[in-house]
């Protein structure tokens, strides 16, 4: 069967002043499978964005191929257009002196689709997104939740089989972007296939099947997020400082010596404000964590590693930019 998304050997530079070249994706290659949800991470100038809109069809690659459902990104521009939907993050996109149903109407328009049509689709999707009771109001009254939820319904108007979302949850709060993620869920049981360009493992890890990682517009590694995860899990850490930042310094080397020395810990070191301690596992960081407890350490915390600190580990330090 005919891959959601098929990338191959893409090439997209821009040329900015003084003829300096930037190459924001070199030789990607990446299949995504229908009824995937594939995470694709990596820091600021990644090259994510400019993959999605490539996919989308806004913006041309200098080389190489890209097919949605079999249909090339260049060549079969219209027949693209209608099986993908772009759900950008923020505040791009949206008028804000419109209503929520206004703003949707208007961009159903653009879809070509039929007044009655549209109509109809806005009612659903107004109402499975959760704003039916504020549809009419003025979108600058809107949270950022709802912002994206209105988003969302926008990017489903034309029913698109693949949905790109870039950055979806940026600046959301924990429960609106844990809402946002549910209804990704309930889409994607309905047969669609999603690329999720985030910077936010968290993200990735609560809703990708598998995860492409690029830097600096090279993949780097594509794998089940699971396997992610257990990368994750590798690197598990505590950090921890006297509630005094003054006495963080004092922590005395007897302290991390000792800590060191623990079976569970893989590593200690100093950092600006506060020390980590690598631990093998979650186990061995709530062992740790209870250790430093006891020894009236008092402000430390599990810590999950950033992103760039996976990447870091997994692929060294190329220069990449965080
Ligand atoms: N219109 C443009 N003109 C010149 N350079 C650009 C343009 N758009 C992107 N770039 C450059 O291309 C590279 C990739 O950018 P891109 O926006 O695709 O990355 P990204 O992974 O989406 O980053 P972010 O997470 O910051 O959005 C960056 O070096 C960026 O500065």
């Amino acid at each position: 069967m005919e891959a959601a998304v098929s990338v191959s050997s893409l090439r997209r530079t821009y040329e900015r002043r003084r003829k300096d070249t930037v190459v924001a994706l070199d030789d990607l290659t990446l299949t995504i499978a229908r009824n995937e949800i594939h995470g694709l991470l990596g820091p600021n100038g990644a090259g994510k964005t400019t993959l999605v809109r490539i996919l989308s069809t806004v913006l041309l690659p200098t080389s190489g191929t890209a097919r949605v459902l079999g249909h090339d990104v260049v060549a079969e521009t219209t027949a693209v257009r209608s099986l993908v939907g772009l759900v950008l993050g923020g505040d791009r996109g949206l008028y804000d002196r419109l209503s929520a149903r206004r703003n949707l109407l208007f961009w159903g328009a653009l879809y070509k689709l039929d007044a009655r049509t549209v109509r109809r689709r806005a009612d659903t999707l107004l109402e499975r997104v959760g704003l039916a009771e504020r549809a009419d109001e003025p979108v600058e009254r809107f949270s950022r939740g709802m912002r994206q939820r209105l988003h969302l319904a926008r990017g489903l108007l034309h029913e698109p089989r693949v949905l790109f979302l870039d950055e979806p949850t940026s600046g959301l709060d924990p429960v609106a972007a844990v809402a946002f993620r549910r209804l990704v869920l309930e889409l994607r049981d309905e047969g669609r296939t999603f690329l999720l360009a985030t910077h936010d493992m968290d993200e990735a890890t609560a809703l990708c099947d598998r995860v492409t990682l690029i830097d600096r517009g090279r993949r780097l590694l594509t794998d089940d997020t699971a396997n992610i995860g257990r990368l994750l899990g590798d690197r598990e850490c505590v950090d921890f400082a006297h509630d005094d930042p003054a006495l963080t310094h004092a922590l005395n080397h007897a302290l991390t010596d000792a800590l060191a020395a623990l079976p569970e810990v893989v590593d200690v070191e100093r950092l600006d404000d506060r020390w980590r301690a690598h631990t093998a596992d979650r186990e061995g960081s709530r062992r740790v964590l209870a250790w430093l407890v006891e020894r009236d350490v008092l402000t430390a915390r599990h810590a999950q590693p950033t992103l760039e600190e996976v990447y870091l580990r997994t692929v060294g330090d190329r220069g990449m930019r965080v």
